[in-house]
């Protein structure tokens, strides 16, 4: 029987084929993307990621098996993977202050992707709340694994690439992905169905988030 996770990822494939693809991905790799996407792109993402904490916390309170708990606290604390500190040097780069991040609203695509993953977590169940969140290590894992070979010219670009592929971010990743193959296995298939979505959704919303900075999105009132 193929495990959950790979189920998952064969349904989202036409999605993560067009994050692959995405203008965002290519002129990161080239070297072309402005610098004003990337750091648009950074201070959205910086709210996707406190959130993104915030929810390894909150799953990680609902779970007693002692493996998971404790790679959900660690990924809270972003002991994981090597993302935060390289967002420190970037964001010091790139002179984003704090200031500046405090009146920088969210923009419509990082708050629907954040919503969708607290959706799961009140109306869900921890194992859907857990598989929203894979996405995001497993698409950027996969990313990095396709750039590294040609790198970018631009520095903080191929830094941004390094990180993806780095030997922590794919451990991160693997376990992960065990992780949620375990909730599978125990899981109903109701529930079994609800992951698969909760997935799928995450997929599309990593999709349009290269999109949203793509474009510098905003709110239009
Ligand atoms: C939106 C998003 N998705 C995934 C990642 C990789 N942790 C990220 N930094 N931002």
């Amino acid at each position: 029987m193929p495990t959950i996770t790979s189920i998952m990822r064969t349904q989202a494939e036409d999605l993560w084929n067009k994050s692959f693809n995405h203008p965002f991905i290519k002129e990161l790799s080239k070297g072309t993307l402005p610098m004003d996407t990337f750091r648009y792109y950074l201070k959205q993402d910086h709210y996707y990621l406190n959130n993104f904490s915030i929810l390894h916390k909150r799953i990680a309170d609902k779970i007693d098996e002692p493996q998971i708990k404790q790679f959900l606290i660690a990924g809270s604390e972003g002991l994981n993977d090597g993302e935060n500190e390289i967002r420190e040097t970037f964001f010091k780069e790139l002179t984003i202050t704090a200031e500046e991040m405090g009146t920088t609203p969210i923009a419509p695509n990082a708050y629907s992707y954040v919503s969708h993953m607290y959706h799961e977590l009140n109306e869900g169940t921890t194992a859907s709340a857990c598989t929203a969140l894979l996405p995001c290590y497993w698409l950027y894992n996969e990313i990095g694994k396709q750039l590294i070979a040609d790198g970018s010219p631009i520095e903080l670009y191929q830094q941004f690439i390094e990180t993806y592929d780095s030997p922590e971010f794919t451990e991160a990743t693997n376990q992960m992905i065990q992780i949620i193959d375990q909730f599978g296995e125990q899981a109903s298939d109701g529930e079994r169905q609800r992951m698969i979505t909760a997935f799928v959704r995450s997929s599309y919303y990593e999709l349009n988030f290269w999109e949203m900075a793509y474009v510098h999105e905003e709110w239009h009132n």
